[in-house]
């Protein structure tokens, strides 16, 4: 059966975060996601989560002074040691929240360089943190031009390089769509190497079931495969969270 986790960086954006988690619970979801939790005291968050009983299935890495500033250092060469700070800081909270996976990301680089790096990067995160899971997320050079970790094939090549089992895909069905053109396909080129999965449609970013998206097709896809993973709602709803929460019912649980 598919499992639906919130991204409450996205939904419910008008709320206090432990009171998203609140929302979350309410509306039927059986997990949620924080991009950068790093900001609310790591208690606060954790009592929302025991109390509705929802598990943290991912936060990102880098932890705090990134607003406004760079999306990760992974692949940046000279940066290393700002890297193990920030991943030994994301450990923490990460394990502090009990969240899921941790998504590393890789920041602005470009060329073979910044691979080797991101590469290396990962393998020492991997063997620092051999019980947590860690992902990694191709994302589409339109909404964030510059940064390194922009294609499917490359993230595949890097996992392959990494050569760690506590190493997977983030596969993010909207970067899929705008970057190949076709996630569905994409999904059956790459969905083996997935820990988890994010959606929303395109164009637009919003709901699943308001762009071009075949989503009755790639959740079929999804159970088929055998996927077991978090499938995690990270879109800008068009209008009330709620009120755009038919796909849920109708298109995801039949
Ligand atoms: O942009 C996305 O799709 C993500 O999942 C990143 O984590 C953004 O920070
Ligand atoms: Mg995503």
């Amino acid at each position: 059966m598919l499992k639906f986790a919130a991204n409450i960086s996205f939904l419910w954006k008008d709320l206090a975060l432990p009171n998203r988690v609140r929302a979350a619970a309410a509306a039927g979801f059986d997990a949620v996601e924080v991009l950068f939790p790093y900001d609310t005291p790591a208690p606060e968050l954790k009592r929302a989560l025991d109390q509705t009983g929802l598990p943290l299935a991912l936060i990102n890495c880098p932890p705090p002074n990134y607003t406004g500033g760079e999306r990760g250092f992974a692949a940046v060469p000279g940066q290393e040691d700002r890297f193990r700070t920030d991943f030994r800081r994301a450990l923490r909270y990460a394990q502090a929240l009990g969240a899921g996976h941790l998504h590393v990301m890789s920041g602005p680089a470009e060329g073979s360089e910044a691979e080797t790096c991101l590469i290396a990067n990962l393998q020492w995160a991997c063997d620092f943190a051999p019980d947590h899971s860690l992902t990694i997320e191709p994302i589409n050079p339109h909404d964030m031009p510059g940064y390194f970790l922009n294609d499917f094939d490359q993230a595949a090549r890097v996992i392959d390089a990494v050569d760690r089992a506590n190493l997977g895909l983030q596969f993010d069905a909207y970067h899929a769509q705008r970057i190949t053109g076709d996630a569905l396909a994409c999904w059956a080129a790459h969905g083996h190497r997935a820990r988890h999965v994010q959606i929303a449609d395109h164009p637009g970013r919003h709901e699943p079931g308001s762009g071009e998206i075949d989503f009755p097709s790639f959740f079929a896809a999804l159970v088929a495969d055998g996927y077991d993973g978090w499938i995690s709602a990270e879109y800008a709803p068009a209008a009330d969270v709620e009120a755009g929460l038919g796909w849920l019912a109708e298109v995801a649980r039949g």
